[in-house]
């Protein structure tokens, strides 16, 4: 293991995989109007920069998390993307990962092919699942989505809940469009138990530099929680993104605040892209290619440093879309 860490302490202990940059739904937030029929089919780096590398293999995936597990030491692993259910081989890769011996390995899914997978993604070793539910009521579902059969997605949370893995709900919100879904929200993740984060909408992709009719800001959402009842603030854990509130029965949720209350100063992610470039920030577009300098630790260090000088004091967006950097 190698100590890097910048002026700020910072240092790399989570690794963000996105396996592909292509998506079975289409957020608005996430996927421009203009490329929604050609996104499921073909990769996209930008809205407008198409690209014809193919996503990394099982093995290539598992050496590149290896070497970056061996220099750094990494606490956590989260597969992402574009849609992580949709790389084909996704239980050889968790079955992979695991016997790199990474402690926690974590997917972020909008839990549209869960139901039927859920079973097997545990067995090969996943321990943690964070599943993307903007409404849930169908027709505001359809209005962030732009798809439908929510119930898909409802019974692969369950089903995930009864498996006894940990699930949490992450919901972006939109002024105008699913402010009304909180408190419905709220009351399903109460009735599963289950931990609901609300996240500030994202300056990124089609978004950038434009996002502010739809910001919906964390002191919105606080509002719109206490018209309903009350909750008390509790202290954030280190490197987290999202904070937390209790309410009076003990039920927890959070809110990630990237505009109105970043949370940069003890960053600790670094993500690798479905073609094994590795990014130090999501708020920077320099993509660092590393596959080819694996079994070079000088070069692998220098590499890791360069990605580390990219992080950031405040998330200021990116031109990037979520599914091109992985979310
Ligand atoms: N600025 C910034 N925001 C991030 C970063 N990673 C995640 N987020 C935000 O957090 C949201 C939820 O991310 P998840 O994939 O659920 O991961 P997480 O919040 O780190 O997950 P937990 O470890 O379970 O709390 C993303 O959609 C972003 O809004 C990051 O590195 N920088
Ligand atoms: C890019 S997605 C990738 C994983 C998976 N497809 C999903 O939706 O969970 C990861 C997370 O990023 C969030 N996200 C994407 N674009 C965003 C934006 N512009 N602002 C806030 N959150 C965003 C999604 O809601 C999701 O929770
Ligand atoms: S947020 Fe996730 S589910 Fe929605 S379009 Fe982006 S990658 Fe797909
Ligand atoms: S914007 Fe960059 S530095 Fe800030 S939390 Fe996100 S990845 Fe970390």
């Amino acid at each position: 293991m190698i100590e890097i860490t910048d002026i700020y302490g910072r240092a790399f202990k989570t690794l963000r995989v996105s396996l592909t940059n292509t998506c079975n739904l289409g957020c608005v937030y996430c996927v421009d109007e203009s490329d929604q029929n050609r996104f499921q089919k073909q990769d996209i780096l930008s809205s407008n920069e198409l690209i014809t590398q193919k996503a990394l293999s099982v093995d290539e995936f598992i050496e590149v998390i290896r070497s970056l597990h061996e220099i750094l030491g990494l606490e956590t692993l989260r597969l992402t993307g574009g849609e992580p259910t949709l790389y084909r081989d996704l239980v050889p890769l968790l079955k992979g990962i695991r016997g790199i011996g990474i402690s926690a390995i974590k997917m972020t899914t909008n839990g549209y092919l869960l139901s039927h997978k859920i079973e097997q993604y545990a067995e090969a070793g996943l321990t943690s699942l964070n599943i993307s539910l903007d409404a849930i009521e169908p027709e505001p579902f359809f209005q962030m989505s732009r798809r439908r059969n929510i119930q898909k997605i409802l019974e692969g949370i369950i089903r995930a809940v009864e498996l006894g893995l940990e699930v949490k709900i992450n919901c972006v919100v939109m002024k105008g469009l699913n402010e009304n879904q909180i408190i419905p929200l709220l009351n399903f993740a109460q009735r599963y138990n289950i931990r609901i984060r609300f996240l500030e909408l994202m300056q990124m992709g089609h978004l950038y530099g434009n996002f502010e009719e739809y910001f919906f800001s964390e002191q919105d959402i606080l509002d719109v929680i206490a018209a309903h009842t009350s909750f008390v603030t509790l202290p954030r854990d280190p490197s987290a993104t999202a904070k937390y509130w209790e309410l009076a029965n003990g039920y927890q949720f959070g809110i990630i605040s990237n505009e109105s209350d970043p949370f940069c100063n003890d960053c600790n992610r670094l993500r690798v892209d479905s073609y094994g470039n590795i990014y130090g920030c999501l708020s920077d577009n320099t993509s660092i290619p590393v596959h080819e300098h694996l079994n070079e630790p000088d070069i692998m260090e220098e590499k890791l440093r360069q990605a580390l000088s990219k992080k950031k004091k405040k998330f200021s967006g990116s031109t990037l879309s979520m599914l091109a950097i992985g979310g």
